[in-house]
């Protein structure tokens, strides 16, 4: 496989030279840029981002990476946390709620949490309150009223049903395939992020974030790419969480980081999507709109890191990811996120 890059060519055309796509996400997702017609990206307001960001960083506003954050997550430092952080990510999508209808929350610790953050609490709880969710037997058997008593709280987490098969899914391909312990399949791919990524679409059904855009696989890996990322934010990059290869996983993609591209003018929806989202109309999983958002966000982010790479700043998707996402979680004034009900992102 071979990375897309966009750049000035000897005759003057822009062409795409080729670098590295192990996980086949670029090379499938750039098919559907090149024919997309709901969504375009933005050239020029991505050389504005990227100068934008780097005149912050000149002016000393380096973005603070945030330290993995303990508060709302399990951490023991062992293969509990492992097997916590794989759970966390199979259940980790869709926090929105129907139109014009309250989020889910929960209270956990004084504060009122809602979204991802609701999620990683409501899970971290459990473990507090006796609840050993690194088990994969127990994990095989859980009951909806067990799922439904870890994510009490104001209204109904989304996709009830779809988490409950997904944690069981957990407990059932990890003591078939890993012992119960998902530190084995980190051992069997030898530490390698994109090895670990192929395992997780492989053996985890629920992992399997790969559409079809006119009779094409788009392969995209969402919650594959991120439980990576998480198991190595969790153990600072040592242990457990030393992996290879992570510079090659691509940005995640999610609802929230279209949402901050379109609002930095990178992302552009022809006037009847934009209409549709704008009014917080269900738009269909799978359908060319989705599709066409979610690959165009992952070319946005490989665009504006080249363009960064070309002006002396190295940065990996993973940082654009974080970066962008933090973004959005202050993003109450923005026009709205695109609504799929999908257990995919
Ligand atoms: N692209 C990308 N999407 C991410 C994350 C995270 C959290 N991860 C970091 C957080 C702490 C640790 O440092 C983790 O690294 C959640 N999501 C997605 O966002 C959506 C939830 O949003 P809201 O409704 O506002 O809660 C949903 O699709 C969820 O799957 C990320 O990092 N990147």
């Amino acid at each position: 496989m071979s990375e897309l890059t966009y750049g000035p060519a000897e005759d003057g055309r822009d062409t795409i030279r080729q670098t590295s796509d192990p996980l086949g996400i670029l090379t499938s997702t750039r098919a559907v840029v090149d024919q997309a017609s709901h969504v375009r990206i933005n050239m020029e307001q991505i050389e504005q981002l990227g100068k934008h960001w780097l005149q912050e960083e000149a002016q000393g506003q380096k973005p603070l990476m945030p330290l993995w954050d303990e508060r709302y997550h399990f951490s023991d430092g062992t293969g509990r946390t492992v097997n916590w952080l794989l759970l966390l990510d199979a259940l980790n999508f869709c926090f929105w709620a129907e139109k014009d209808q309250p989020r889910w929350t929960i209270d956990y610790q004084g504060q009122t949490l809602n979204g991802y953050w609701a999620e990683a609490a409501a899970l971290k709880r459990a473990v507090e309150e006796g609840l050993p969710l690194w088990d994969a037997e127990y994990l095989h058997t859980i009951s909806e009223q067990t799922i439904a008593h870890i994510f009490r709280g104001s209204g109904t987490i989304p996709l009830f049903e779809q988490r409950v098969l997904n944690a069981r899914e957990v407990g059932h391909v990890l003591l078939e395939r890993y012992g119960g312990q998902f530190t084995n399949a980190i051992e069997q791919t030898a530490h390698d992020a994109i090895q670990l990524v192929l395992l997780l679409e492989r053996d985890f059904p629920s992992f399997r974030d790969v559409a079809v855009y006119r009779g094409q696989p788009v392969r995209f890996l969402k919650r594959a790419q991120i439980t990576v990322a998480d198991i190595n934010g969790s153990f600072h990059g040592q242990d457990w969480g030393n992996f290879t290869r992570q510079d090659q996983l691509t940005i995640f993609a999610d609802y929230k980081l279209p949402q901050v591209l379109r609002e930095y003018n990178v992302l552009e929806y022809d006037v009847h999507l934009a209409r549709r989202i704008d009014a917080k109309e269900l738009i269909q999983s799978g359908s060319e709109e989705e599709i066409e958002i979610r690959a165009c966000t992952i070319w946005a982010c490989e665009l504006l890191r080249q363009s960064l790479q070309r002006q002396e700043h190295a940065i990996t998707a993973a940082e654009i990811d974080m970066r962008l996402w933090l973004l959005g979680q202050s993003s109450e004034e923005m026009r709205p996120y695109h609504r799929a009900r999908t257990m995919y992102y």
